[in-house]
């Protein structure tokens, strides 16, 4: 199927390398010379096309529900989902192999910069298998915590998946987290051993470990190196052979789970279908089952991995639908479209992602308000994790608190807003949504429950309105190689958890679980769990409800102004240490002015910590000896453009990564 007809591809590239794709089976004779609409389905259906062929007319029908496979690839970071998706495309003649693909499906710009897969991405695949034409749709999908909500979503839209496990590594913490998804979801899983043709790879112990964690049994494990291409046909073979078809119905009415979408600046909301029943052209009057609003659709088509527009979609199919949604709030993810007159049982959708981290994020400049508010919508839709909330702040005026699935997330969405839509924001300290029972009852009246969740730190209630505070916990998986468990339990320790379990998985290796208060992993967790274990242990964690929580309320001031970013909620015992922390590394981060700072952070009225930075004149000009005036120029412009990355907190300048970096140091403490 070989898509290439899409921004980017070229048709002809595209079909040279096709025809010789290692497992195509390419029929020989002259190719049917046929267009869309009525002609195409006059395809002899019992010829066996070629994939060039198959994409170039892209006649859907021709894929019964017999012959298709949903499948998609999970893994822990950087066991190489994105590459065996490359290799795969490649086999499939899905793109040109003589060309040096890398990480094809990781699309976005901060993917690239990154090396991280932060939106799950679909293709299909046109493969000839035992004489029979085969599609397989491939989601490929993030292995990072914070985008296990992608994953699941993902899931629903396929009948396998590919586990896969780097041979060197073995199972590690999101291998765990992802297999359990697939295997809630009752899907086949495949375990793919990859990077075999690593020095240190050790196939044999992995598959010990999957037959000791997932109970299964070592022989079902294919041994690949997906960035040489070895043995990658028996992949494609055992999607065929070991995962399920869909169990559709073409004859009943149009039934499709809106699983994803996007905006696109020029068509509208641009949305990914898995159609469960019936069949789906263009031209078709759909209604969706959320909003009851009837749409004519403008475009179907598959993506390979770009778009390829086709003449219909049958169920059992995964692709895209345009259908002239120009309002981000029309496609919501989880809905069901059907055809006009003809409503169906909608399908159940999606559990929405709960978000484990709140920010403030607003405008550096309010003028900027409207055009931050449409970016911000753009990129939920194409990201429905992160939820939404209207919210404003004396000093940063108005804006919005969102909520994230991480901190990693967070950033995500913020390089997304500053490199999709070229949007500057002040972002607040994240925070974790904490609860209070309340006790005064002027208060209750107000907010109309006794129990509130707070996820804007500034409205946290004072303790003698309270009857007590509660925190979110998560039970917490590690896996690590046995020396460094030491250090990791007084790690664990310190972040104030308490162990639940501990078992080897194979000789030298061990999962530890433990409940944690989510503040304490929030920021910075992860980094220290990698240095303190050379790299080697692996993280994850679920959602494990509340805990009773001693906790305060924490300012720190710039000569006696509050910083609204930096006002957080902390635990009692660790206020001190986390204060004196954030003065001394606000100190660090801070350039000196041309008057002297008092940085102080405070519970109340109570001083706890207190640091000074001493006066000193930035003249930039002083840099630039000699006459030269045009040098002076740019030096003066670039101190202007930089003065839009500060903010101003009294008189005093701050610039804003400052925030992000005192954040850092804070749950370390
Ligand atoms: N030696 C070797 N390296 C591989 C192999 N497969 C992938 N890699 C490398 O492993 C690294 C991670 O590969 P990716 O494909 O980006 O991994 P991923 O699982 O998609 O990563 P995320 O999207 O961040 O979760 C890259 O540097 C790849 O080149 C393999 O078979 N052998």
């Amino acid at each position: 199927m070989l898509t290439f007809v899409g921004r980017g591809w070229g048709c002809a590239r595209a079909l040279a390398p096709r025809a010789t794709g290692a497992s195509l089976l390419v029929v020989p004779g002259s190719r049917p010379a046929l267009t869309f609409g009525a002609a195409r389905e006059s395809w002899a259906t019992d010829r066996l096309y070629s994939a060039a062929d198959l994409k170039e007319k892209l006649d859907m029908s021709r894929f019964p529900v017999e012959n298709i496979r949903n499948f998609s690839i999970i893994a822990h970071v950087d066991h190489g989902k994105s590459t065996l998706a490359d290799r795969l495309l490649e086999l499939t003649g899905t793109i040109d192999k003589t060309k040096n693909n890398k990480q094809v499906l990781d699309k976005l710009q901060v993917e690239r910069e990154r090396g991280i897969t932060v939106k799950a991405q679909t293709a299909s695949l046109f493969h000839n298998y035992e004489g029979k034409q085969y599609l397989l749709n491939l989601i490929d999908t993030p292995g990072h915590v914070d985008f296990s909500y992608e994953v699941s979503r993902s899931l629903a839209a396929c009948q396998g998946v590919l586990l896969v496990v780097d041979a060197n590594e073995g199972i590690q913490a999101q291998t765990v987290a992802n297999f359990f998804l697939a295997f809630e979801a009752q899907l086949s899983v495949i375990p793919v051993i990859n990077k075999i043709d690593l020095k240190n790879a050790d196939p044999e112990r992995v598959e010990n470990q999957i037959e000791k964690v997932f109970d299964i049994p070592s022989d079902e494990c294919i041994k690949i190196s997906a960035k040489l291409g070895t043995n990658v046909e028996s992949v494609l073979q055992a999607v065929i052979e070991r995962i399920p078809p869909p169990k559709v119905h073409r004859k009943n009415p149009l039934r499709a789970l809106v699983f994803d979408s996007t905006f696109d600046h020029y068509r509208g909301v641009v949305a990914n279908v898995a159609l469960f029943d019936g069949v789906v052209s263009k031209g078709d009057k759909i209604v969706s089952a959320h909003t009851q609003k009837t749409y004519e659709v403008n475009e179907v088509g598959v993506l390979n991995p770009n778009e390829q527009p086709t003449h219909k979609l049958y169920a059992g199919q995964v692709g895209y639908l345009i259908a002239g949604m120009k309002d981000v709030t029309e496609a919501q993810i989880g809905d069901t479209l059907h055809l006009h007159k003809q409503p169906v049982e909608p399908l159940p959708g999606f559990k929405s992602a709960k978000p484990m981290v709140f920010a403030g994020i607003y405008p550096v400049d309010q003028s900027e308000y409207n055009n931050l508010k449409s970016a911000i919508e753009k990129l939920t839709l194409n990201d429905s994790s992160v939820t939404i909330h209207r919210d404003s702040s004396l000093a940063l005026g108005a804006g919005w608190r969102l909520g994230f699935l991480g901190l990693l997330h967070m950033e995500v969405f913020n390089q997304r807003l500053e490199q999709e839509y070229n949007a500057s924001v002040i972002l607040t300290t994240p925070t974790v949504p904490y609860k209070a029972v309340l006790s005064s009852s002027k208060l209750i009246k107000e907010y109309r429950e006794k129990e509130i969740t707070i996820i804007n730190p500034a409205q946290f209630p004072d303790k003698s309105k309270v009857t007590e505070y509660l925190e979110p916990v998560v039970l917490g998986t590690i896996i690590t190689p046995d020396e460094y468990t030491g250090k990791i339990m007084m790690l664990c320790q310190a972040r104030r958890a308490v162990q639940k379990n501990m078992m080897f998985i194979d000789q030298n290796r061990v999962m530890l679980k433990y409940l944690f208060p989510l503040n304490e992993i929030v920021v910075d967790f992860y980094d220290s769990l990698k240095s303190l274990s050379s790299g080697y242990a692996s993280f994850d964690y679920e959602d494990a409800g509340y805990q009773t929580a001693e906790l305060v309320k924490m300012d720190i001031l710039l000569n006696g102004n509050t910083v609204e970013e930096l006002v957080t909620v902390v635990h009692k015992d660790k206020a001190h240490s986390i204060g004196k922390a954030m003065c001394e590394r606000l100190k660090d981060c801070l350039p000196r002015q041309l008057f002297e700072i008092a940085i102080q952070a405070s519970i109340g009225s109570k001083i706890i910590a207190r640091e000074t930075v001493k006066a000193y004149r930035k003249n930039v000009l002083a840099k630039c000896y000699g006459g030269d005036i045009t040098r002076k120029m740019k030096l003066l412009k670039r101190q202007a453009e930089g003065k839009k990355k500060l903010r101003k907190i009294g008189n005093i300048e701050v610039p804003k990564d400052t925030f992000i970096k005192v954040l850092k140091t804070q749950s370390s403490k």
